[in-house]
This record gives C-alpha cells, structure tokens and sequence, in this order.
C-alpha cells in the first residue's frame, strides 16, 4: 500500500507541487551567474582590470588538460554506448580544446597582437555550441555501429577540420577585419545563440532525464558565459567572471560525463532515482507473484506427492511419514495412538459384477464415508487396491474400536449417489492395533492390526478385530 495515501496526504497534488519547486531550482541555479553579471555590469567600473598572463596561462593550462580528459571519458561512453549525443559531445569538447588551447597558448601575444590572443575564445565557445546543438537534435537516435564507432577516418577529418578553424582564427586575427567588433560579436553572439536555441529545443522536446537537465544546465552557463564575454573587456572583472561561468559549465557538464561513464555510458537509457524506485517497486511485486506461484505449485507437487489420486486419501509413503512422526510424538509425550487397517470385502465381485469404473467410485465413495466417520485430525490412507489404514491419534484400542464400526456401519449402510446400482452390497473388515500395547515399531504395529484383519476376513467379514 502507498504510505502517502495511509497517512491521509493527497500525494498527486504534493508530486506536482515538488516537481515545480524541483524545476524552479533547477532554473534559479543554471541562472544565478545572471545575477552576478548584472551585479558587476550595473556596480562595478568596466575599467577594473586585472591582467596577469601567468595566471591567464595556468588557468587555460588547466582548461585544456580537463578538456582532454573529459573528451577522452565522453569518447569511451561513445565506445561503449554508440549514442550520437555522444559523439557530438566528444567533438563539441575535443573541438574546445583544440581551438581554445590557442587562447593560452597566444596569451604572451596580447600586447603583440591582442585579436591572435583574444578571437581564438569565441571561435572555442562557437565551435562547442554549434556541436552541442547537433548533439541535442541527435538525442535518442540509433546508436552507431560498432565498425562507425572505431572509424578512423571520421575522427581524423574532423580534428583536421578543427586544425583549419586555428589557422583560420589567425588569419582573422591578421586580417584588417580583426579589430572590427562584428567579427568578435558575431562569433560571441553566435555561441550565445546556438546555447539559447539548445536550451529551447530542449524545452520545447521536454527532454527531462536527469543527465540531459545537467546538459541543460551547463548550456546555460555556456549562454551565460558569452553574454559576460560580450560585456566585458579583455582583463577585466567581468571578462574574467565570463571565464568563471564557463568553467562551471564545463565542470557540471563533464560530471554528468563521468557518471554516464559510471553507469550506463549513455545519456538516454540513463534512470532517475523515481524510476529506479518505480521499477524496483515493479520488479519486486514480480518476485513476490512468481514466489506465491512457486509455493503454489510446490503446494500442489507436494499433494500429488503425498495423495492417492483416485481417492485423494494419504498415499502409503505419506502415511508411513505420519505414523513415524506420530511414535515420535507417542514416544516424547508418553502418548498412545490406534490404527486401522481395513480392507473391502468380495470387493473383486463388484468389480466383476459391475465393472471397474464403478468399482473406483466404490472406492471413492468409501474414503469419503471413513472421512466423515473420523475426527478431523485423524487420517486415511490407500495403501494398495482396496486396502486402506486409518491413524488414529491420541486414542486407545477401544477408542479406536468405536471408530473402526461407525465405519463399517456407515459403509454397510452407505448409499453411493453417484453410482447407478440399484442395490450394493458393500461391507468392510477392519483390524485395530494400539501403539505400546502390541509394539513399539512401525513393522510391529502395522503387522498386528494385518493380522486382526485376516482375521476378521476369516470370521466371515464385515467386522472389527481388536484382539
Ligand atoms: N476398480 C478398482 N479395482 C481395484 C483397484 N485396485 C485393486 N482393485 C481390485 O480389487 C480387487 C481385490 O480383490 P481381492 O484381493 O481378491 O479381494 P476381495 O475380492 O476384496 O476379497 P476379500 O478381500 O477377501 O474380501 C481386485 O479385483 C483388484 O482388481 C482399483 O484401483 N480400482
């Protein structure tokens, strides 16, 4: 049963309102730099700066080792998985590295020629935003084959193609265009709006795996980056805090890397915890139904293991099981039990007479009527043909006596509806022995209750021999 329902809350209305406050979190966080730029845009002086190309060289240094290594883990998950999200993934980050790498490496050539030092930034931020956004519009496609996976060729042409993009940036850088803000802008603007139709599709797709909200996420803070690059200048304060958003969404999204990489090396057959729940939840009430059928159908081997299947009384292994467990008890207790053998008599001229078929529902018959005659915990067994023996526990010999001739009165009186015979005669002899009294053993009992019922074969039937 669902606990939220047992304790009286109405859980759709609360899943919906959690659910918006998740989203709403989810947005305030890929938004928060927003505050932090209109607070040094409005606040403070644009004219701040700190340029330290040491520091600028060991920050990129950094960027690039990360950016190997994450389009190093992103390429194994693509291995693995096939995913062409994956794929783009791996060239959006392997494209960064290969053009932003420039950027630190040109940092000394800022005074030299500040466009070789600053454009190769934008055409990184470009480049990753354009590869993202095909990642995105790939999302849940087929996965690749193997044979595409491994291609060389393809990885080639595209590091050559991000090879090109270098020269190409400093042949820009050379150009008299280099200085004109169109050029930087529009690669800047252009990165900013690649994020922004990203983060739309993704929306408008209502794409909401928890992988692909950090992927949104990180969009995000890439969008965010390009609008702080946009307003800020070479050195300062907001050009530097434009480095810092986009680090952290490079951050964010090579952690939702590496936990694919952890898990199921795909973005798309990746659970959320509610479904990993919700399929736990479904998986265990699978268990419990194929255990209930187990038990049932172990019941049900263990029925037709212990029953006569004619009769449905006790079948002579499962009666000797009892009556070994029952000198156990006798024997712990100090109890006494009875037994009856009994066995139909002339029961082959029925047969003869009316044929086998009624001669099975005679014996059907007859295990009902001793049924009826006995007390609930007492038991019926078909040891063979028309030989049967009754347990009788906790009961002495003349206990077991009354019991042995309410039997035979009721089977020499007995009325068998479903038998079309005008008159049967049907009577039973019945032997009784008594745990303790005549023997200690299975063999010895057994055999004294046979032997009372031999004789009360030979004393003219249809009668009970306790001595
Ligand atoms: N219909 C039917 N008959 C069975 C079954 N098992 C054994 N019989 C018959 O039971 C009869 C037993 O015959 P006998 O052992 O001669 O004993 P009886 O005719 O009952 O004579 P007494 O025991 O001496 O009274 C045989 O005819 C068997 O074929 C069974 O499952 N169904």
């Amino acid at each position: 049963m669902d606990m939220s329902a047992k304790i009286g809350e109405r859980p759709e209305a609360i899943r919906r309102v959690t659910k918006i406050y998740a989203a709403f979190l989810i947005a305030g966080f890929a938004l928060s730099p927003a505050f932090l730029i209109a607070y040094l845009y409005f606040f403070q002086d644009p004219a701040l700066k700190f340029e330290n190309h040491l520091f600028h060289e060991f920050a990129i240094t950094g960027a690039t080792i990360e950016g190997l290594f994450v389009t190093y883990v992103s390429w194994r998950c693509y291995l693995s998985s096939g995913e062409p999200l994956l794929r783009w993934l791996t060239l959006g980050f392997l494209g960064f590295t290969l053009i932003y790498v420039l950027h630190g490496a040109f940092t000394g050539m800022a005074h030299h020629n500040i466009w070789l030092f600053l454009l190769y930034g934008p055409a990184s931020r470009l480049a990753m935003a354009i590869l993202l956004l095909i990642g995105l519009l790939s999302f849940n496609q087929e996965p690749d084959t193997p044979a595409q996976r491994v291609n060389p060729h393809t990885w080639l042409a595209w590091i050559a193609a991000f090879l090109v993009i270098d020269v190409a940036v400093a042949v820009a850088a050379y150009s008299p265009f280099a200085g004109s803000p169109a050029l930087r802008l529009s690669m800047e603007g252009g990165a900013l709006m690649f994020s922004a139709i990203n983060l739309s599709v993704m929306l408008m797709g209502r794409i909401r795996s928890p992988l692909m909200t950090i992927f949104g996420i990180s969009i995000a803070l890439f969008g965010l980056s390009s609008l702080a690059f946009i307003l800020g200048k070479p050195w300062n304060h907001m050009w530097w805090l434009a480095h810092a958003i986009f680090a952290g969404g490079f951050f964010i999204l090579s952690y939702g890397i590496v936990k694919a990489f952890h898990t199921t090396r795909s973005f798309a057959n990746i659970y959320n915890q509610e479904e990993m729940v919700n399929r736990l939840a479904m998986a265990m009430v699978r268990t419990e139904s194929a255990l209930q059928e187990l038990q049932r159908s172990n019941q049900m081997l263990e029925h037709l293991a212990s029953t006569d299947p004619l009769t449905g009384a006790a079948n002579r292994r499962h009666f000797i099981e009892r009556v070994d467990a029952e000198i156990a008890r006798a024997k712990r207790d100090n109890l006494s039990f009875a037994l009856l053998a009994l066995d139909l008599d002339n029961f082959k001229a029925i047969n003869d007479r009316y044929g086998h078929q009624v001669g099975d529902q005679v014996l059907q018959g007859f295990v009902q009527k001793c049924t009826e005659q006995i007390r609930p915990y007492d038991s019926v067994a078909r040891m063979g043909g028309e030989e049967f023996m009754v347990l009788l526990p906790q009961a002495t010999q003349e206990l077991a006596v009354t019991i042995g001739e309410r039997i035979r009165e009721a089977t020499e009186s007995a009325v068998f509806d479903s038998i079309v015979i005008p008159k049967l005669a049907l009577t039973v002899s019945i032997g009784v022995s008594q745990f303790g009294l005549d023997g200690s053993t299975i063999d010895t009992i057994f055999r004294a209750a046979d032997e009372r019922l031999y004789r009360a074969k030979n004393q003219g039937r249809n009668c009970v021999i306790m001595e």
